[in-house]
């Protein structure tokens, strides 16, 4: 029982024995894979985590359609500008699913998007880097979505049953971006020409790293992994899923012809995993402070979104009240 272990990370999680009885009868739950659900007692401190986590990848989703929507315009077939469309118009769906299982935690979405506006709610590394060419919309959907559907796959299991269920929904369609950006990927690979090649491998070396960056820092240095292990909120640790992601990925990159911008990155038949280089963590912390290259730019187009669109939330409350009142005369 994982709760009984002890794990001695960055943060100590509570043994059984040190647990209050409501606590251990919620631990009890966790660890026979009972689902909690919004009505459920809960200690303040798993319902603060998942409120956290939950919020951040709804933020996540949000802001990830910007690197995307920068290539909308610039889509070279109607085929590719109506898939494009598509899988951003899923990604809104995607952040309006999560911020719905937040509010069942009690969160109010207007106070957390704020968080999100003022700089001091988190969102995704991946989405702070810049969208520089067509390739790009391919490596995002092929390595992106490749390493969320990783991540989402196994939060399909979350022990938060409005989290877990909206995973199920969500990987679904995150498996026809992955997909769509490998097509686009493979088409420029075996139909295009030089210069359009190298943009393949440019979009590549540019978007690895960081994309190996999505999964979180070390498990050494991972904070929350403990006790959100325990709770079994996540039910693998950042290290592990990275090793699953690069794994997979790596067949596919050499499918492509391509090569992945890591001279480590090799097979090592002893442990049946990828080895691979350092990640350049400096980066990582700089990018999730606020220092990344595009996260300026990110949370300023994010603010202006919402005051721009204020005339039609409200013309849409006029219209309504008006429809209200014919309706009541
Ligand atoms: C694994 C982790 C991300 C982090 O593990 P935890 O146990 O929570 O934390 P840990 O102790 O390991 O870290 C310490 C601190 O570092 C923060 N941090 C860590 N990593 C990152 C990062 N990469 N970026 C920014 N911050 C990061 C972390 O929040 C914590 O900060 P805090 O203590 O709050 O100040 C977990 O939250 C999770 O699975 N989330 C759900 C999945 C999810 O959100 N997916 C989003 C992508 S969805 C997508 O891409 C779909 C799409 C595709 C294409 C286009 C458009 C959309």
């Amino acid at each position: 029982m994982y709760a009984q272990m002890v794990e001695t990370g960055v943060k100590q999680v509570k043994a059984l024995d040190d647990m209050s009885p409501e606590e251990r009868v919620f631990q009890e739950k966790i660890d026979a894979e009972i689902k909690i659900e919004p009505k459920n007692w809960m200690p303040d401190a798993y319902r603060k985590t998942l409120i956290r986590q939950v919020s951040q990848h709804a933020h996540s989703e949000i802001v990830g359609m910007l690197p995307e929507g920068n290539w909308v315009t610039r889509a070279p077939t109607l085929k590719r500008k109506l898939q494009l469309m598509a899988k951003i118009q899923d990604e809104a769906g995607h952040g309006l699913y999560l911020y719905s299982a937040m509010e069942t935690l009690g969160a109010d979405r207007d106070e957390e998007v704020e968080k999100l506006h003022s700089g001091r709610a988190k969102y995704s590394s991946i989405f702070n880097y810049p969208t520089l060419n067509w390739a790009d919309m391919g490596a995002v959907g092929w390595l992106v979505d490749g390493a969320a559907i990783v991540n989402q796959v196994v939060l399909q299991r979350t022990s938060y049953g409005p989290y877990s269920r909206a995973m199920i929904r969500i990987c679904k369609e995150e498996s026809f971006h992955q997909r769509q950006g490998y097509e686009i990927l493979l088409t420029m690979m075996r139909q295009g020409n030089d210069a359009q090649k190298a943009m393949v491998q440019d979009a590549i070396n540019r978007l690895w790293w960081p994309a190996l960056m999505m999964f979180g820092p070390s498990d050494a240095d991972s904070p929350n992994s403990a006790q959100s292990m325990a709770w079994k909120i996540k039910r693998h640790t950042n290290d592990e899923l990275r090793q699953r992601f690069i794994d997979q990925t790596v067949p596919q990159l050499e499918i492509l012809g391509c090569s992945a911008p890591d001279p480590d990155l090799k097979w090592n038949a002893e442990r049946g995993h990828y080895d691979f280089g350092e990640i350049q963590w400096d980066e990582f912390f700089d990018v999730i402070k606020g220092n990344g290259p595009c996260n300026r730019e990110r949370l300023e187009t994010r603010r202006n979104a919402i005051s721009d669109g204020t005339w039609v939330r409200r013309a849409a409350v006029a219209h309504a009240n008006k429809k209200k009142q014919r309706a009541a005369a």
